[in-house]
């Protein structure tokens, strides 16, 4: 595909796809196991990612998690701001719950993105989302960090009589609420702007709201790109569940 003529989300969706595709083979033929292998998987994608964004748009700014960050971004208007491997831990462990994230911010806004899910054999893209599951009747679905459950999402789910899904990676679980299989991703202490930004903007494209856990708008391309706090919900469940953040 000649890549410089598609539109940023083609773009976006083809470069997520490549690389999930990349990282499947590596685990299946590389003979390497747990951080050894994560390492790979982290820097054969970030090169796939790095070489098909410059190639396509040369103009353009790339912030990636495995990348040394240019400070000029910031200056920048459109900056995409990548993830090549989210859910390290869990893809190098085996299991299926890791993301490949392409995103583009637009004067600090998640515009738009990609989002795969390659062992489910998904992709999720700000132009072509999947139809979504209807609300489940028995109560909240909240997602969580596996390894690191926010203290924040048992006081809401307390709150709200949730029930707490642990998974891996921030781009699958924020997936699962895009395709309503959970209700709500909550995170706190801790993250970056790649673990966050194409999932954001696919959300955000699928209708559903996404904030900072205070309710205010995720800004991207900052000059620290910590941002360490993200909810992202269905719109019907978000003034309930900020309420109950608030109470703490
Ligand atoms: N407290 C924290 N500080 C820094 N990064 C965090 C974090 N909690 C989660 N993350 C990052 O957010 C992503 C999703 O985490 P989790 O699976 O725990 O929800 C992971 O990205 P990477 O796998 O790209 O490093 C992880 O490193
Ligand atoms: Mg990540």
């Amino acid at each position: 595909m000649e890549l410089r003529s598609v539109t940023d989300a083609e773009l976006a969706r083809s470069v997520a796809v490549e690389a999930g595709e990349l990282l499947k083979s590596i685990r299946a033929s590389s003979g390497l196991q747990d951080a050894a292998l994560g390492a790979l998987g982290d820097r054969d994608a970030n090169t796939l990612i790095l070489d098909r964004l410059r190639a396509a748009r040369p103009d353009d700014f790339i912030l990636s998690e495995e990348s040394v960050d240019d400070r000029a971004r910031c200056a920048a208007s459109r900056v995409w701001i990548v993830d090549p491997l989210d859910g390290t831990r869990e893809y190098a462990s085996g299991s299926s719950e890791w993301a490949v994230h392409i995103g583009l911010a637009i004067d600090g806004r998640p515009v738009l993105g990609a989002v795969a899910v390659p062992d489910r054999d998904q992709v999720f893209a700000t132009d072509d989302l999947p139809p979504k599951h209807p609300p489940c009747p028995a109560g909240l679905r909240v997602v969580v960090s596996r390894s690191r459950a926010p203290d924040i999402a048992r006081c809401v789910g307390d709150r709200l009589g949730a029930i707490m899904i642990p998974m891996g990676s921030a781009g699958a679980k924020a997936m699962a609420v895009v395709e309503g299989r959970a209700d709500v991703y909550l995170h706190d202490g801790g993250q970056y702007e790649w673990d966050n930004c194409a999932p954001a903007a696919v959300a955000l494209a699928a209708g559903l709201h996404a904030s900072r856990i205070d309710g205010s708008p995720l800004v991207y391309n900052c000059e620290n790109p910590l941002l360490p706090d993200l909810l992202i919900c269905r719109q019907e469940v978000a003034a309930s569940v900020l309420e109950a953040i608030a109470r703490g």
